[in-house]
């Protein structure tokens, strides 16, 4: 069977500069195979006229916001597009990259993406790529949740307009944008090749849980007593997600894994934005197995080719709002079978996992 055409959500705030990256890689002849869907919002459709060369590999989706009506369009056109490709009657494509309106919250547009069984049989996801305007980045993910999402769910954060910013707007809005998304390093968008924009979901998993894990420990005062519900937007904690690093220094059984993952996504997925991870399976110690979730669904879990460092093992990263970190580390320790006090054990997890008194508090 064909290889999967990667997905890449590239998303930003109004402004943030999203047409002119998505410019820079159609112009680009290493990206000859990729295909653009664009998302504009409202009945002119300025975008696709802004996006150059649009009539070769760019596609529109028009009238509404892709993460509110047009979700059921992008589902469909991506169908449509592997029917073409099925039939010889496209060139075979590599990627596609969806550019979503600056309102959109990626959220909701990863769940789409993830819970059709047919898209998932030809499409995976390569990662989100969240634009940050440098000059007025601060004020927006002050003001707009979706905005927030957008950088907690990214796997690359770039920064446009950085030569228009101050050095002081530049440093707070980086601290902001450490707490919204902790161990992801942001990257100027206009000194990046357009090629190292794109294939950005599995190989930076290490990188960003180990920091996450370094920074819960720097940080984790913030995580005591500060309002997750996030309704208070004049407080600069409030903005912050919760980050949980899951590890496990050696392989665990499919069984286990998926037995987490359920009770995990009935029990928490509502506080769920992102989840992503590499595991060591005892079935195929040899490859790491990508696994990535957003709210209730999980994408397809892929085979990498090859470990990308010489860790092995369980690591996982959830991101969320208000997510229970005792809980979620309870149940992880019960499938990967460490035994703690006070937990129940796997068996009596997946006999009944609601009926445990006090252990769900
Ligand atoms: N100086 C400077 N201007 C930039 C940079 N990136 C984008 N711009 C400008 O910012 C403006 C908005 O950029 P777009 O690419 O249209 O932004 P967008 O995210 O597609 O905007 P919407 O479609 O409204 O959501 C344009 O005038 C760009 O030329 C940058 O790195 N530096």
């Amino acid at each position: 069977m064909a290889a999967k055409i990667a997905l890449t959500l590239v998303t930003g705030f109004l402004g943030a500069g999203k047409t002119t990256l998505i410019n820079r890689l159609l112009r680009d002849p290493a990206l000859s195979d990729t295909a653009v869907i664009v998302n504009e919002f409202g009945a002119v459709g300025i975008d696709h006229l802004l996006v150059e060369e649009a009539s070769d590999g760019v596609i529109e989706l028009s009238d509404g916001c892709l993460c509110c009506t047009v979700r059921g369009a992008l589902v469909d056109t991506l169908l449509g597009l592997d029917e073409r490709l099925s039939d010889g009657r496209a060139d075979a494509l590599k990627r596609v990259v969806i550019e979503t309106t600056g309102l959109a919250d990626p959220v909701p547009v990863l769940q789409a993406l993830a819970a059709h069984p047919a898209l998932a049989a030809r499409f995976r996801l390569d990662g989100v790529v969240t634009l940050v305007d440098a000059v007025h980045g601060l004020e927006t993910l002050k003001a707009h949740e979706e905005a927030r999402h957008q950088v907690a769910v990214a796997d690359r954060l770039l920064l446009t307009k950085v030569d228009m910013a101050d050095a002081a707007t530049l440093s707070r809005l980086k601290a902001q944008l450490a707490t919204l998304a902790p161990g992801l390093e942001p990257l100027i968008a206009a000194e990046l090749e357009p090629v190292a924009v794109i294939d950005c979901s599995a190989l930076d998993i290490g990188a960003r849980a180990a920091e996450a894990m370094r920074h819960h420990h720097t940080h984790e005062h913030h995580h005591h007593g500060h309002d997750h519900h996030d309704h208070d937007h004049d407080h600069a904690h409030s903005a912050a997600f919760d980050t949980i690093l899951l590890t496990h220094d050696r392989p665990i059984g499919g069984a286990a894994l998926e037995g987490f993952l359920d009770l995990l996504r009935s029990q928490c997925g509502a506080q769920i934005l992102r989840l992503k991870g590499l595991v060591e399976l005892v079935e195929n110690p040899e490859r790491p197995l990508v696994v990535q979730g957003v709210r209730q669904v999980l994408h397809e879990p892929r085979w990498l080719p090859a470990w990308p460092d010489e860790t092995r093992g369980v690591r996982l990263v959830i991101i969320g709002a208000g997510l229970d970190e005792t809980y979620i580390r309870g149940l992880f320790s019960a499938f990967v079978g460490e035994a703690r006090v006070d937990t129940p054990d796997r068996a009596a997890l997946e006999d009944n996992p609601l009926a445990i008194a006090g252990f769900r508090h």
